[in-house]
C-alpha cells in the first residue's frame, strides 16, 4: 500500500473503552494457558516442548494489549508501522476486518482473519536463541476502508534480568558460530523503548535486534 510511511508512524490505539470490551473467550482461555507457561513450540529439529516454560518461569513481564484501529482516512492508512516484536512469542486474536500483514521474501502478505484462530508471531528472543533458525516475523497493520478493527495481542515475555544468547543446541552442538552476542532482556527492551521516546533522526539508527549481531 503506497500510503503507508514510516514518517507517519502513528499507532492508532485506544484503550479508552478497553474496560468495557468483552474479551473473546478464546483469548481469555489462551491467557490462562500462557500464564501456566503451557506453550508448545514448533520443533522440527528445534526446541523441545515446554522449552519456554523451563527457560523462564517468570510471567511478570507478560502483558496484553487491546487495540482499536480506526478506518483509513484520505491521507493515512498506517495502523502500526512495520516492525518485529522484541519478545519471545506474540499471540494475536483479530476480528474479521483484516489489515495485519506479514512480510515474506520482500512481499507483504495479508494474514487473513479466520474464525477462532490466533496468529502466532515469533519475536526477536526466539530468533536469537535459535541463532536465526527461526525468524522474528516482520509485520504491520494497514487500516481498512470504512471499518474499525479490534485486535488483542498477548506478549509472552521474559523476565528483564534473563540473559538472551544463542543456545548451544543451535551453535556448538551443530558446529555453527553464534550470530549474536548475549544481552540482558531488559537492556534490549530499554533500547526499544528509547526508539519510541527519542526517535532517531535517521531510520538506520533505530535499534533492532541486529544491534547484537556478530559481524565477522
Ligand atoms: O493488531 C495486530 O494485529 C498486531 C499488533 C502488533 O503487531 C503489535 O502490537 O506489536
Ligand atoms: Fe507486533
Amino acid at each position: 500500500m503506497s500510503m503507508i510511511s514510516s514518517s507517519q508512524a502513528v499507532p492508532v490505539v485506544s484503550i479508552q473503552n478497553a474496560a468495557t470490551w468483552a474479551l473473546p473467550l478464546t483469548v481469555t482461555k489462551f491467557l490462562a494457558s500462557c500464564a501456566a507457561g503451557d506453550i508448545i513450540f514448533p520443533t522440527p529439529n528445534g526446541l523441545p516442548p515446554n522449552f519456554l516454560k523451563e527457560y523462564n518461569h517468570d510471567r511478570s513481564w507478560d502483558f496484553m494489549a487491546a487495540l482499536l484501529y480506526f478506518p483509513v482516512t484520505e491521507t493515512e492508512n498506517n495502523g502500526i508501522t512495520e516492525h518485529e516484536d522484541g519478545n519471545c512469542v506474540t499471540f494475536v486474536f483479530q476480528d474479521q476486518v483484516g489489515g495485519l500483514q506479514v512480510r515474506k521474501n520482500g512481499e507483504w502478505n495479508p494474514v487473513t482473519p479466520a474464525q477462532d484462530t490466533l496468529v502466532v508471531n515469533l519475536g526477536d528472543v526466539i530468533q536469537v536463541l535459535s541463532n536465526n533458525k527461526f525468524k522474528s516475523a516482520t509485520h504491520r497493520v494497514v487500516r481498512q476502508q470504512g471499518k474499525s478493527r479490534y485486535s488483542y495481542a498477548f506478549f509472552y515475555n521474559l523476565h528483564g534480568d534473563k540473559r538472551v544468547e544463542p543456545l548451544s543446541k543451535f551453535t556448538e552442538e551443530i558446529g555453527e558460530e553464534p550470530k549474536y552476542r548475549g544481552f540482558l532482556y531488559k537492556d534490549y527492551q530499554a533500547m526499544r523503548m528509547r526508539n519510541k521516546t527519542h526517535p532517531p533522526a535517521k531510520p538506520e539508527d533505530v535499534i533492532h535486534i541486529t544491534h547484537y549481531a556478530i559481524t565477522s
